[in-house]
């Protein structure tokens, strides 16, 4: 069960259902209120991209409202799953889901953890510790899983996307792979993870990003195959920090590349490339742009963990980029939270 502490819980941004709308058939992302404010912000360039009749523009407001009660009901469609699959579903993999273990974990990771967390820690001596991608991007690499975890991990992954589960897709450019905490591996895997591991690093790496304050996540494998999503777009993810693990299995192609900050985009003239190593993982800012280039053969499959600081995301959501207008959520929602109403600090008076 996700929590955000006592008398606060997690949210996500109203922006969701409002922002960056996709509107497939006059490829247009458009925000949306109502019928007004849409004829008045896109009239135009809707007009000019053939919708003209009245008809047309019904036609669109319906799609537009369908669209928006899709993404309302996506948490609570989320969480019956999740339901679901704990009832219903037999692992293939049944040690994966028992409480993380070093043993799973790469001796350079536990070796740069111990020294995060160790007194006297610096960002220096940290960085010895860690392969540098790029000094002036903040992208860095480290071995995370062991080769036999990884393994594990994609057998359990497979099994699970063979089996008539329903599944619920990381995120709208990716239409494969899986949430993990669909799945029940956010308990045993990806808190832990996140708490004793990545937040002593991620603390001393990026302290401006919330990175010694994160307090949720989102975690997700995205799968590429021929035949099935090959590349992915450049964006910038809803995280303040970001996880990336290659899992496997054998592939070519499918790099990772990354540009500026979204808050300062430049022309992605000489974008940053990143091989995939299995069992390695990319550490960056979510806020850098970045894609991953076509696979060539094989598949790919590789461990995302959108790391959240509420710290950070409660005064800019970084989909909007306003103060977040909070909706309460399931899980972890969007990273957001606010305060219960009612709450008070009980304290023994002696
Ligand atoms: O394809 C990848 O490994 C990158 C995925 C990614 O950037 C994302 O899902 O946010
Ligand atoms: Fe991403």
């Amino acid at each position: 069960m996700a929590t955000a502490g006592p008398g606060r819980r997690f949210c996500r941004c109203a922006c969701f259902c409002s922002e960056n709308l996709y509107l497939a058939r006059y490829g247009l992302h458009v925000r949306f209120r109502d019928a007004p404010q849409l004829r008045r912000d896109y009239g135009a360039v809707l007009r000019s991209r053939g919708c003209v009749s009245t008809a047309d523009f019904q036609q669109l407001l319906a799609e537009l409202e369908q669209e928006v009660q899709r993404r309302q009901r996506l948490g609570q469609e989320s969480a019956a799953r999740k339901a679901l699959i704990a009832s219903s579903y037999h692992p293939a993999r049944p040690d994966i889901y028992s409480s993380l273990q070093d043993a799973a974990l790469a001796p350079e990771f536990l070796a740069a953890v111990e020294y995060s967390a160790s007194p006297g820690a610096d960002l220096e001596g940290l960085l010895q510790r860690l392969e540098t991608l790029s000094e002036d991007k903040r992208v860095y690499r480290v071995p995370v899983f062991t080769a036999p975890f990884c393994q594990a991990l994609l057998e359990e992954l497979e099994h699970f996307e063979q089996s008539d589960m329903p599944k619920g897709r990381p995120n709208t450019m990716n239409n494969y792979g899986v949430l993990l905490h669909e799945l029940g591996l956010d308990e045993p895997l990806v808190t832990p993870l996140r708490e004793r591991f990545l937040q002593p690093l991620m603390g001393l790496l990026y302290p401006d990003c919330g990175g010694g304050q994160l307090d949720s996540h989102r975690a997700f494998v995205v799968k590429y195959a021929p035949g099935q999503d090959r590349e992915l777009g450049c964006h910038y993810d809803n995280a303040e920090l970001t996880l990336n693990v290659a899992l496997g299995k054998a592939f070519t192609g499918g790099a990772l590349f990354f540009g500026g900050l979204f808050q300062a985009p430049t022309v992605l003239r000489e974008p940053l490339e990143v091989e995939h190593l299995v069992g390695q993982g990319i550490l960056h800012r979510g806020g850098q742009l970045h894609g991953a280039r076509p696979l060539g053969t094989g598949e790919r499959w590789n461990l995302v963990v959108w790391l959240r600081a509420s710290v950070v995301r409660n005064h800019l959501c970084p989909m909007c980029c306003q103060k977040p207008e909070l909706v309460d959520d399931e899980g972890f929602g969007d990273g957001f939270t606010r305060e219960e109403p009612g709450t008070v600090d009980v304290c023994a008076l002696t």
